[in-house]
């Protein structure tokens, strides 16, 4: 294997390294808002509102013309590919709505994820094949990050070797293309929370993705200091007997990380994979609060546990859009608040 190799040019790495501090400034986090037509689908199912095209614009205008102290507490937003091109009903784009209160627009770039052929019911995330170009107009309308998400399940034959490398070559692909077009790539593999397993099956299963994402990483020559990680929080299984403390949690989690993770990524955005938004706050706040050497910055990129609530408020009505706002500021500044 050659070992040259040219990183991006200084004045790309420079913008990158950049745009990747300012999403992670102190006290800041990332609102997933990119939920796929299918996944809104179902958050809207829970409300009983109709899961159509206005109704998703009109969602997504109530986060985002939330007051501007929400950007106090959100520094990026990820958007799927539909919002990206939406507007509010005076007009102006979603992009510059954003872009005004300060909030870094991102895009989801992959295209969902697809069974892995031979494996015991594990999959792999598709999207390369136009990625390019998409990246290269996305960077043109707006975006200056993109988001990438992979799933491992835990399961007594899985993750497999299989699922492990296959999902840690693809992220390190789509990483490598969004860099070459001026987009930060948030690199997402989720350890699933279903099943039984304990913390300290989760703690394992998390440190051998993660010790192989980075292993690609570098064979495709991304640049870390322009790249964000999102991982799940290494909780215990969902149908886990033992229940374990919000210190367990923190401690399985910045180990993991610790053992992982190089020093040159800039930040660490954790998704909230179904946790209540209570318990990711917790557990967030016991992550930070946990002593020992944390070399990145540690926060959110929560999609379910900053609109769970938005969207109880909301209940896809007019006359409810201020108290789903006032919902997602309380969300956006609590997520984060015994660390900051
Ligand atoms: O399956 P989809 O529609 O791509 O969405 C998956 C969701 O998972 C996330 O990656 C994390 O969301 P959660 O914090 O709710 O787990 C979101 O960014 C995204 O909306």
């Amino acid at each position: 294997m050659t070992t040259y190799f040219n990183y991006p040019p200084p004045e790309l790495q420079e913008e990158l390294k950049r745009i990747a501090n300012a999403i992670v400034a102190p006290g800041k986090g990332i609102l997933a808002a990119d939920e796929s037509t299918a996944t809104i689908g179902k958050r809207f199912a829970d409300i009983s509102t109709e899961n159509t095209e206005d109704n998703r614009r009109k969602y997504r205008q109530l986060l985002f013309t939330t007051d501007d102290a929400v950007s106090n507490n959100i520094s990026g937003v990820i958007l799927f590919h539909e919002t990206l091109y939406q507007k509010a009903d005076d007009g102006t784009p979603f992009v510059e709505l954003l872009k005004k209160k300060n909030i870094i627009p991102g895009i989801k770039v992959d295209k969902g994820v697809v069974p892995l052929f031979g494996s015991e019911g594990e999959g792999t995330t598709q999207g390369l094949d136009d990625l390019d170009k998409r990246c290269a107009q996305y960077k043109k309308d707006g975006c200056d990050f993109a988001k990438w998400r992979c799933v491992l399940k835990i399961g007594k034959n899985t993750p497999s070797y299989q699922a492990i490398l296959e999902n840690a070559n693809v992220l390190a692909r789509y990483a490598s293309i969004c860099q070459a077009n001026g987009l930060v790539p948030i690199v997402e593999p989720e350890v699933l929370p279903d099943g039984d397993h304990d913390l300290d099956r989760a703690q394992k299963v998390t440190e051998t993705v993660l010790a192989a994402v980075y292993k690609a990483l570098n064979d495709h020559h991304v640049y870390l200091e322009g790249t964000l990680l999102k991982p799940n929080m290494v909780t215990a299984g969902q149908s886990c007997a033992t229940k374990f403390s919000p210190e367990d949690v923190a401690k399985a989690t910045v180990t993991a990380l610790q053992r992982t993770v190089p020093a040159a990524v800039p930040g660490v955005t954790f998704l909230s994979g179904g946790q209540t938004e209570e318990e990711a706050t917790v557990h967030l706040n016991a992550i930070n609060a946990f002593p020992g050497k944390k070399p990145w910055a540690l926060t959110f990129s929560f999609g379910r546990a900053l609109q769970a609530s938005v969207l109880r408020a909301w209940k896809g009505k007019d006359e409810t859009v201020k108290a789903g706002q006032d919902e997602l500021l309380k969300r956006a500044k609590y997520s984060l608040a015994h660390s900051t």
